[in-house]
């Protein structure tokens, strides 16, 4: 199926294109009245990742609603460790909750490397009939979790400031520590393939716990991680997005992966400058920026299109968007880079 807007896909892989493309991480979600409202039907956020044809209604609802230059299909990074064996609830205003952690040799033993058309078909079924139902209007996103943040929920059990219990067990027992972390890569890189063969586009990897990890720490439990990830699909492009780790983009220059996500700390030039010209940056407004008033939030974005410059940028905020945030606000943001961007 031939796109219709391929401006996501041309900038991630540093073609020409009219303008910058846009698109927010967290799009399809809370900040939508319509996504709340298929929500309140529901028994629970499962139920919506859980249902295809649900799921594919919320993950077009900001195609339709906001008129963004992608979807990101209706999913949850935490479906990994739920189809290794670790299962996981989703507590209404609170977040993730696993009743069971991993703790010992034993735990680690028990999770399987899980076949994503066994224990995620749900996942691939849903870009299924996304992709039929966008009917080629924008790229599909697929995604997954990094293996350094999947760990770490698996670990600690939950959110968390500091996320100590996992970090503590990479200094126990670093060598268990990479058993599990193998798993987890080996069951994303079997699942983010068969997300591409149902029709995802591009993937992006979310490696949201990236900096709270020391950098020796990130280089040898995160990074090869993601690398092997990156070799591993090779038909789309690839998007790592790791919140915090300002301290690895040197390395980050040396990922097979096409674009690279900033968030709101990083610094744009300082961040070209470390990965040079081979490689589309992605973000980085500060999600904030979007509680201002509309003028501000035009300055806004304005500001962040200046910083990127016209060439292989694609607009995003710094992290998702946060769900209190006016819809109408999103839309200023999204026009203003059409508008601004376009040449
Ligand atoms: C760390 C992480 C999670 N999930 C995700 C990450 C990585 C991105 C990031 O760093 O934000 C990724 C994610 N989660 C969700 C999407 C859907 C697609 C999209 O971005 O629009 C995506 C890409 C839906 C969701 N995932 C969740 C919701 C809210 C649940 C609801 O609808 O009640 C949605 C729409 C729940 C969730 N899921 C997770 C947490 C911590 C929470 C609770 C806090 C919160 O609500 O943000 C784990």
């Amino acid at each position: 199926m031939q796109l219709k807007n391929d401006l996501l896909l041309r900038a991630a892989l540093g073609q020409p294109t009219e303008r910058t493309p846009v698109w927010l991480m967290r799009q399809a979600g809370r900040i939508l009245p319509e996504y709340r409202a298929v929500r309140e039907r529901l028994s629970g956020f499962k139920e919506l990742v859980e249902t295809p044809e649900l799921a594919a209604e919320v993950t077009i609802q900001p195609v339709d609603l906001l008129d963004v230059d992608a979807a990101i299909i209706f999913s949850d990074i935490l479906v990994v460790p739920e189809a290794m064996g670790c299962t996981y609830e989703m507590i209404e205003k609170r977040g993730p909750l696993f009743p069971n952690t991993i703790n010992s040799a034993a735990d680690v033993e028990k999770m399987r490397v899980a076949d994503p058309y066994e224990h995620l078909n749900y996942v691939l079924e849903a870009i299924k009939v996304t992709k039929r139902e966008l009917n080629g209007r924008v790229p599909l996103i697929g995604f997954a979790g990094a293996p350094w943040t999947i760990f770490a929920y698996m670990v600690e059990g939950s959110g968390s400031k500091t996320f100590s219990k996992a970090r503590k067990m990479l200094y126990e027992d670093p060598a268990l520590s990479h058993q599990l972390l193998r798993k987890i890569t080996d069951t994303t890189i079997a699942y983010l393939k068969a997300q591409v063969a149902a029709g995802a586009d591009l993937i992006q990897v979310f490696d949201s716990w990236a900096g709270i990890l020391p950098p020796a720490h990130y280089k040898e439990f995160s990074y090869p991680y993601i690398a092997e990830i990156c070799r591993a699909i090779t038909d789309v492009p690839v998007t790592v997005f790791a919140k915090g780790a300002f301290f690895s983009f040197a390395d980050f220059a040396q990922l097979d992966c096409q674009v690279l996500g900033l968030d709101w700390n990083m610094n744009v030039a300082d961040a070209r400058a470390a990965v040079g010209d081979g490689k589309t940056l992605q973000g980085n407004l500060d999600p904030c920026a979007l509680y201002n008033n509309f003028e501000g939030v035009k300055r806004e974005t304005i500001k962040m299109l200046e910083a990127f410059g016209p060439h292989r940028h694609i607009a995003n905020l710094g992290h998702g968007v946060y769900p209190d945030t006016d819809p109408e606000k999103v839309k200023c943001f999204i026009q203003t880079v059409k508008e601004y961007s376009h040449r």
